[in-house]
């Protein structure tokens, strides 16, 4: 099963950049950058890596990401990761990046963009794979920060496959958002939102209704709401489902106790996908075999899942297209 999985076209819909970076990077940029890590080694960076809930682990998320610093430190996180990503079977990526989190730290979004810009190129050349950006809002952060983010990144609206919406999640709704989601809207640029993580079904509601988003990111204590699990199935909404993500952050307590299978069950629309790798143990083909350890799904039940996830992805109708003959291929 597992050389099935790993020759399985695989599309990511649900990645942090800044989550992928491994302590073995974080360090070799804190050397070139001249950093001091409060950490000896990269094992002492890997014991580190406690954490029981979201707030948690965005401390250390967001701490970690100091040492991206120039273009070519964004340009090398990525690289780094869709070099992994690829050799897991992985043909398409979509990265959520914050643009807040390095705005406080004094690097620019020009920065970023130059980096993850070039990054993407490189990616479709070296790897042959494609690539799509999410340019993310702290939902705790002000909305009038997020839409002067939306503005000044005016020169690349064009390269932004979407906007999302993330970070700590209880206690800020996506209503919170709504305009400078409508405003993402007037621009044309598609939207996706996190909720129902750590959240209420109601952000799920919420964001379907007020955000007008065309995925939803997590979204698995939907369950909790049977109506809105209704919706949801008879929209077709995509949900961005990350196992070990849920395991790690209590989500959920174990693999086994993933409701994966009830949503699943309920008829809904799924993709499975990494979130943090570097943080949460392991990349996409690591999430895809967790869920056959646990619920022993037929390769049925992946090929449709992979399908799931090149239907939804942000990409060409031409990428779209192989991308759907590999997968009939490889089933
Ligand atoms: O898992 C996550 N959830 C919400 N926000 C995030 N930002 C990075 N990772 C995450
Ligand atoms: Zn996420």
């Amino acid at each position: 099963m597992r050389d099935f999985l790993q020759r399985l076209p695989k599309a990511e819909l649900h990645l942090h950049i800044e989550g992928s970076l491994e302590p073995e990077l974080m360090f070799a940029l804190a050397e070139r950058n001249g950093i001091d890590l409060p950490y000896a080694s990269v094992e002492a960076v890997r014991a580190a890596y406690e954490f029981d809930d979201l707030p948690a682990f965005l401390e250390l998320y967001y701490q970690g990401m100091s040492v991206l610093r120039t273009a070519e430190d964004f340009h090398d996180l990525a690289m780094d990761y869709f070099r992994r990503a690829h050799d897991e079977g992985v043909v398409h990526v979509e990265m959520h990046f914050d643009p807040q989190a390095h705005l406080v730290r004094g690097i620019e979004l020009d920065v970023v963009m130059e980096g993850l810009n070039l990054a993407q190129r490189h990616a479709e050349r070296e790897l042959g794979m494609s690539t799509a950006l999410i340019m993310a809002f702290l939902r705790d952060r002000s909305a009038e920060e997020a839409m002067k983010v939306l503005e000044s990144a005016a020169p690349y609206w064009e390269m932004i496959d979407a906007v999302g919406l993330d970070s700590a999640e209880r206690g800020h709704p996506p209503s919170k958002f709504v305009e400078v989601f409508q405003r993402a809207r007037m621009l044309g640029i598609p939207r996706v939102a996190h909720a129902g993580e750590e959240g209420p079904p109601e952000y799920i509601r919420e964001a379907l209704d007020l955000l007008d988003v065309c995925r939803i990111d997590h979204g698995v204590r939907c369950l909790e709401d049977p109506d809105l699990v209704t919706r949801l199935r008879d929209e077709a909404v995509v949900l961005t489902v990350c196992p070990l993500s849920n395991v790690k952050l209590k989500v959920v307590e174990r693999m086994a106790d993933h409701p994966l299978p009830q949503l699943l069950d309920a008829g809904l629309r799924l993709t499975i996908n990494s979130d943090d790798p570097a943080y949460f143990g392991g990349g996409v083909l690591d999430n895809y075999l967790a869920c056959y350890q646990a619920f022993d799904w037929s390769r049925e039940t992946f090929v449709q899942l992979a399908g799931t996830a090149i239907e939804a992805a942000f990409m060409s109708d031409a990428r779209r297209l192989d991308l759907h003959r590999k997968l009939a291929e490889s089933a």
